[in-house]
């Protein structure tokens, strides 16, 4: 293959029997995946399945854990939490602005905080903000780092229905006009099926589901063809009728 194909066809993330352990419990049993560049993916899985595991191999922030097989991501890579981690003692800006490099590093931490629709609350304290404030903070801290990746763990889980429904349309707003790769750890199926292109299921250390959603954006969560995709997660998740 020629180098500048290989290049375009590379993808972001790429794992070859990737294994974690816990006190000789396996939770990652030989993960294989690719991340295509520029895709949004999400991740479900039951709690304990190991996806904030997976998540925090992929950011190399597992130093100390047990595991072996192979990992490739890019080099810029940012990381959102359920919580926004905002430092109390510094104003919005400047915690957007932490580790941010750069004489325009001002610049663009407006323009990140305009994007998300903070214009104008600058040097306001973390206190003074409610969570989804906050979570937009923090998505703004993390395009400043124009990162190639963005990795998302339980971003909007700590929000109530309706910020949470505005924050997928921003979400998507932002990946649609900065492309970067995104893997998006959710417990919420509609979340996943809503926002990506790509679904997987974790199970049993693996990915036990791998589905592509194919339908054209915006997507409304009433839409009945989205349901064939919920009925096929649901089931891949073991919820049954008898369970709902
Ligand atoms: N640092 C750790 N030490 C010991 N066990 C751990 C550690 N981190 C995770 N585990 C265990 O690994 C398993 C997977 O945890 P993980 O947080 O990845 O699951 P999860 O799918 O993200 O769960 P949830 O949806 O509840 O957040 C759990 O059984 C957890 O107890």
């Amino acid at each position: 293959m020629a180098p500048h194909t290989e290049q375009l066809t590379r993808p972001a993330v790429r794992l070859r029997g990737l294994t974690r352990s816990f006190e000789g419990r396996t939770v990652l049993d030989g993960i294989d995946l690719d991340l295509p560049a520029g895709q949004l993916t999400a991740l479900l899985g039951h709690s304990g399945s190991g996806k904030s595991t997976l998540l925090r191999a992929i950011a190399g922030l597992d130093h100390g854990v047990a595991g072996s097989g192979q990992l490739s991501a890019p080099e810029r890579v940012s990381v959102v939490f359920q919580d926004s981690r905002l430092l109390p003692w510094r104003r919005v800006l400047d915690n957007v602005l932490l580790g941010a490099e750069g004489k325009d590093a001002g610049r663009k931490g407006r323009e990140a905080l305009e994007e998300v629709g903070l214009k104008g609350r600058e040097r306001a304290w973390p206190g003074q903000l409610s969570g989804g404030e906050a979570q937009r903070a923090a998505l703004a801290r993390s395009l400043v780092r124009e990162p190639e990746l963005l990795l998302a763990d339980e971003p909007f889980g700590a929000l109530d229905a309706l910020t949470r429904i505005r924050m997928h349309g921003l979400l998507r707003e932002l990946w649609e006009r900065h492309r970067p790769s995104v893997l998006l750890v959710t417990h919420d199926v509609d979340e996943a099926i809503v926002l990506a292109d790509r679904v997987l299921v974790l199970d049993n250390g693996r990915i036990g589901l791998d589905l592509t959603i194919d339908r054209a954006h915006p997507r409304s969560y009433r839409d009945p063809l989205l349901g064939e995709y919920r009925e096929r997660l649901l089931a891949a998740l073991g919820v049954t009728e008898d369970h709902r």
